[in-house]
């Protein structure tokens, strides 16, 4: 079977004094965790998509679903988890206890405040990740990238041609990232910043799909301008 699953277990604190998590910020009306289910419910490949969210906030997502959306049988709000791999994780005890999970079932995560993902990036992820183990969605640094432990001093330029910006979706057959995940060390979690890293760590080939540079990641107030921007302009059209 192949599932989603729609990241939206954050609390967003570097948006600033907000009221609600990130994710609930309506952009031209509509929440931005909306605008992302929107483009997933459009892919008729999914079995179910779930949507892991804050414990206090799961009444308010399945409200605002209900509003823009109406109802939906694939779509399932889950509790998040404390950290952002820990909800990919909840998502994932979702699904082995209603459905069980075989060998080939996969699953496509990605963050709810990265509204502007297009359909060839899904399909591109879902074709990749039922022959690869692991997926990451990319784009080629346009910027040199520093390499410095200390932030005053570069210890290295990495070759620009080798370096690439990760983002999301993230794509994995379920059993391999669980397996990989619960190989970690407890050092090794902690310097986790994405799910794909929990593969590379663990010698798994991860498969890279082209993103969009406009496939942004919505973290502070600047990105939220540029996401409005995004929007008006039709940018990721
Ligand atoms: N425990 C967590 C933490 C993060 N996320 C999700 O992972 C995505 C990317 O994380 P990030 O942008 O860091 O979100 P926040 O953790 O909410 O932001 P901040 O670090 O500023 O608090 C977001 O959609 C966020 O909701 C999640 O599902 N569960
Ligand atoms: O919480 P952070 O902003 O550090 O990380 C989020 C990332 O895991 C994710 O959004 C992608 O950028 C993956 O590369």
């Amino acid at each position: 079977m192949i599932y989603a699953e729609i990241l939206a277990g954050g609390k967003g604190t570097r948006m600033g004094n907000i009221n609600m998590p990130k994710q609930f910020i309506t952009i031209d009306g509509t929440p931005i965790i909306i605008h992302t289910i929107e483009k997933f419910i459009l892919n008729d490949r999914f079995e179910k998509i779930l949507i892991v969210s804050p414990k206090e906030w799961i009444n308010y997502t399945k409200d605002i679903i209900k509003k823009h959306i109406g109802e939906n049988d694939r779509l399932v709000v889950v509790e998040g988890g404390s950290d952002r791999n820990e909800s990919i994780m909840s998502g994932i005890h979702y699904i082995e206890k209603e459905f069980g999970i075989e060998d080939d079932d996969v699953i496509v995560t990605h963050d709810s405040v990265r509204p502007f993902l297009t359909h060839r990036i899904i399909e591109e992820n879902i074709d990749e990740v039922l022959k690869h183990g692991a997926v990451d969605t990319a784009i080629e640094a346009v910027d040199t990238i520093l390499q410095s432990k200390d932030g005053e001093i570069i210890d290295n330029i990495p070759i620009r041609d080798t370096m690439f910006q990760g983002q999301t979706p993230q794509s994995f057959h379920i059993n391999t990232l669980v397996n990989h995940y619960n190989a970690l060390s407890g050092d090794e979690k902690t310097i986790l910043t994405d799910a794909c890293k929990i593969c590379a760590l663990k010698g798994e080939n991860v498969k890279i799909v082209k993103g969009e540079l406009f496939n942004i990641k919505i973290t502070t107030p600047y990105d939220l301008k540029v996401a409005k921007a995004i929007l008006q302009e039709r940018i990721s059209k």
